[in-house]
């Protein structure tokens, strides 16, 4: 057994490991994003256990608030972000935190503030909590542009992330991360309680055969999104029609696009003129993986990490997933134009 060449095998890659290899490429890094990311995956690695025992923990069921977004609130959602919020403090590397499930945004004081501004959804997918569907936890980060945090730090367009990432509480717990260089996937082993390296540089495929989306919407869908989820149905070019796949949860939906292909999207409609899906903590942190992994995400209108949010908790129509069918998308709206809603 050569040893030596073994040595640089991933096998049994940790993702702290692999956070210390990445630091190790900046020389003037003092490793505090490595401590807020490790923070961040205990935060994950907390929510995964709960999420697991959640029937047996009397963890199912509304919690009895309504957030910001006029949203009840499941028991998970509130311990999901006073886990995060907790977890993001105690690291000592944040400044702002934007929280899903808080209205306003958190200023993290001296001596415990760095950095680091942390957007986050604690708990994604929440109408799929107490019937056990796969949900996750999404966030992005940037860093503090001044000397003292400010709003305008956490209202930058997406394409100035510095990172971004979720983690899936589905059949295995996975917890996939893009720092700028492509996107990497982990996967818990609940025997090692370590995130092992299962999933390296993922790249979507070119053109999916799947598309996801809330069928339910159509009757008040613009005219671009019924034709292109038409084109899916009845392809005029004689391709075969893509099959449709829709959890309800953005994590899951979007992890299947990114290994398997294909789009998800969420449409502005009659109903929501801006979509469902936020910009900051949803929309940005899916597009950037999207793109880092070769694929595209795209608004109606624009490449949607180049929208610049004035809202913490702004809105966005988002088409995301392989570039090819994403092309596809931006030529029909191009044509059909976004605000053309169906008769
Ligand atoms: O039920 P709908 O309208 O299809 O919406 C589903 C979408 O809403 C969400 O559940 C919103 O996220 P939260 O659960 O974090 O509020 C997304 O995960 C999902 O893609
Ligand atoms: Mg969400
Ligand atoms: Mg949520």
């Amino acid at each position: 057994m050569d040893h030596a060449a073994d040595a640089h095998r991933t096998d049994l890659m940790t993702i702290t490991r692999f956070v210390l290899n990445e630091q190790s490429k900046y020389p003037e890094s003092k490793g505090d994003f490595t401590i807020l990311l490790n923070n961040i995956v205990l935060g994950c690695k907390f929510v995964c256990s709960a999420v697991n025992k959640a029937g047996l923990a009397k963890l199912i069921g509304l919690a009895g608030e309504t957030n910001v977004q006029g949203e009840e609130q499941k028991k998970l959602d509130v311990l999901s972000n006073e886990v995060f919020v907790k977890a993001l403090i105690s690291s000592g590397r944040t400044c702002i935190l934007v929280s899903e499930e808080d209205e306003e945004a958190t200023f993290v004081s001296p001596p415990l503030r760095g950095k680091y501004c942390v957007v986050f959804d604690p708990l994604d997918g929440s109408s799929n909590i107490d019937c056990g569907v796969s949900i996750g936890t999404i966030f992005g980060i940037y860093t503090m542009k001044g000397s003292d945090p400010t709003i305008e730090d956490v209202l930058q367009p997406g394409k100035d992330m510095l990172a971004a990432g979720y983690c899936m509480y589905g059949s295995s717990c996975m917890f996939v991360l893009s720092t700028g260089n492509g996107v990497n996937g982990f996967t818990l082993d609940p025997s090692l309680g370590e995130f092992i390296l299962t999933h390296p540089d993922i790249k979507i495929p070119k053109k999916g055969k799947i598309y996801s989306v809330n069928e339910g919407n159509a009757k008040n869908w613009d005219v671009s999104t019924a034709k292109y989820v038409d084109n899916c149905k009845y392809p005029k070019d004689g391709s075969l029609p893509k099959s449709l796949r829709y959890v309800g949860s953005m994590v899951a939906d979007v992890h299947r696009t990114l290994l398997y292909g294909g789009v998800f999207l969420y449409p502005a409609d009659k109903k929501s003129p801006n979509g469902k899906l936020r910009v900051l903590y949803e929309v940005f942190p899916m597009s950037f993986l999207m793109e880092q992994a070769g694929g595209q995400a795209f608004t109606g209108k624009k490449r949607a990490l180049e929208l610049v949010p004035k809202k913490i908790h702004e809105r966005s129509p988002i088409f995301l997933g392989s570039y090819d069918d994403i092309e596809e998308i931006k030529e029909i709206y191009a044509a059909e134009g976004s605000n053309a809603l169906c008769p």
